[in-house]
């Protein structure tokens, strides 16, 4: 189980770190690995709980203040929840990650075999964005995403998304009534619904937008995700109908599929002609020389690009096989006219996942 729980349920703005509550939960978690199930606990927080003590009394806006909070509230909030989870004979450990840390392949890897360690040894891994070093180009800002990508990289049963909400509703139920949304098959059954911003208490960040994206995210990787409150999560996580269920879609993918698709970062972009564009989009072939018909970007082989149709719609992601350098004298030749040593393609099939055009991930 991979639980996730916000800010909004652990601080609020004025008091710093609510104990009351991270220890409510901390009973819920320690419950469900005395019945032999692990967990996974990915905790916002680190900046709100770091406010008080700095007698900050607002959230800052800017990086580095927000970063010295994180720094100070960090350390408070993972002391709480060792000692609130010794009282259940449960030792934690600190995963702190930076996006970095999962777009870099051999990093992922890392990340994931040390999870994998720490659930071998009993140790209940309790994951953080690592806000002080993450610098703003590359964070993930909320740990929904984080949250969701976690989940995949400990292969997770279940992924549990924690708020201040019950649930999604079909529009933000702070600004008027607003209906519960019971199950959620794919995206289309979010088509009409809106989502608003932050909670009203001012730690939050992303609302239930990323939360969304989150959910579809898990569970378009075969990872079934609930969306619930804070106080439901005993409710939840013993399999009760409460909250939004997003269901599982699809099969889980391979680590590198998934690791394409939601964490790389593209490196540049081969530009497709219309054939092309169809024999990948259709046929899921590999990208040839001759269905190219340029690239931007400073990309060098086995670089994460994006596969771009003529329209500019981003069609694919892949790794590529060749350096930028190398593609222009490639360009719409025919695998037969090339040299022996360009005569593989351009991405291969296995090394390339579809972007669907509804959700791009
Ligand atoms: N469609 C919606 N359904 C449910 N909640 C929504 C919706 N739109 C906006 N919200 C708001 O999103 C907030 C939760 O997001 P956030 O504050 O970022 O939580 P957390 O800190 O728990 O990650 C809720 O307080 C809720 O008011
Ligand atoms: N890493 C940040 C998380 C940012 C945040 O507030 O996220 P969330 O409450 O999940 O919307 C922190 O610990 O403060």
């Amino acid at each position: 189980m991979v639980v996730k729980v916000g800010s909004s349920s652990l601080t609020t703005l004025p008091g710093g770190l609510d104990v009351d509550r991270l220890r409510a939960l901390v009973d819920v978690l320690g419950a469900l690995r005395a019945a032999g199930r692990q967990v996974v606990l990915v905790s916002s927080g680190a900046i709100a709980a770091g406010l008080a003590p700095l007698s900050l009394t607002g959230r800052p806006r800017d990086l580095a203040t927000a970063q010295a909070a994180a720094s100070v509230g960090q350390l408070r909030l993972v002391q709480t929840y060792a000692d609130a989870f010794a009282a259940h004979g449960v030792t934690v450990g600190q995963v702190l990650l930076t996006a970095d840390d999962l777009t870099r392949r051999s990093h992922y890897r890392n990340a994931s075999q040390t999870i994998e360690r720490l659930l071998a040894l009993g140790v209940l891994p309790i994951v953080n964005e690592n806000d002080t070093v993450a610098t703003e180009e590359i964070r993930f800002g909320d740990n929904d995403r984080l949250a969701a990508l976690v989940a995949h990289v400990a292969v997770a049963d279940a992924l549990v998304l924690l708020s201040d909400v019950d649930g999604v509703y079909d529009g933000d139920p702070r600004t008027g009534p607003a209906q519960l949304i019971d199950t959620v098959r794919g995206p289309e059954d979010l088509a009409a619904v809106a989502l608003g911003s932050a909670s009203r208490n001012g730690v939050g960040t992303g609302g239930m937008a990323t939360k969304v994206e989150a959910a579809l995210i898990a569970s378009g990787a075969g990872v079934p995700v609930v969306v619930a409150s804070t106080p439901q999560a005993a409710a939840a996580l013993a399999g009760e109908r409460v909250g939004t269920l997003f269901a599982a879609r699809g099969r889980r993918p391979s680590a590198r599929q998934f690791w394409l698709r939601y964490a790389s970062r593209p490196r540049g972009r081969v530009l497709l002609d219309e054939g092309a564009v169809r024999a990948v989009r259709e046929r899921h072939a590999s990208l040839l020389a001759a269905g190219v018909t340029g690239s931007t970007g400073d990309f060098l082989a086995d670089d994460p690009v994006e596969l771009v149709g003529p329209d500019g719609v981003v069609v694919a992601r892949g790794l590529v096989a060749y350096d930028a350098r190398e593609l222009p004298a490639l360009l719409g030749r025919k695998t037969a006219d090339l040299d022996p040593e360009h005569r593989r393609e351009v991405v291969h099939r296995d090394e390339m996942v579809l972007v669907s055009r509804r959700f791009a991930g």
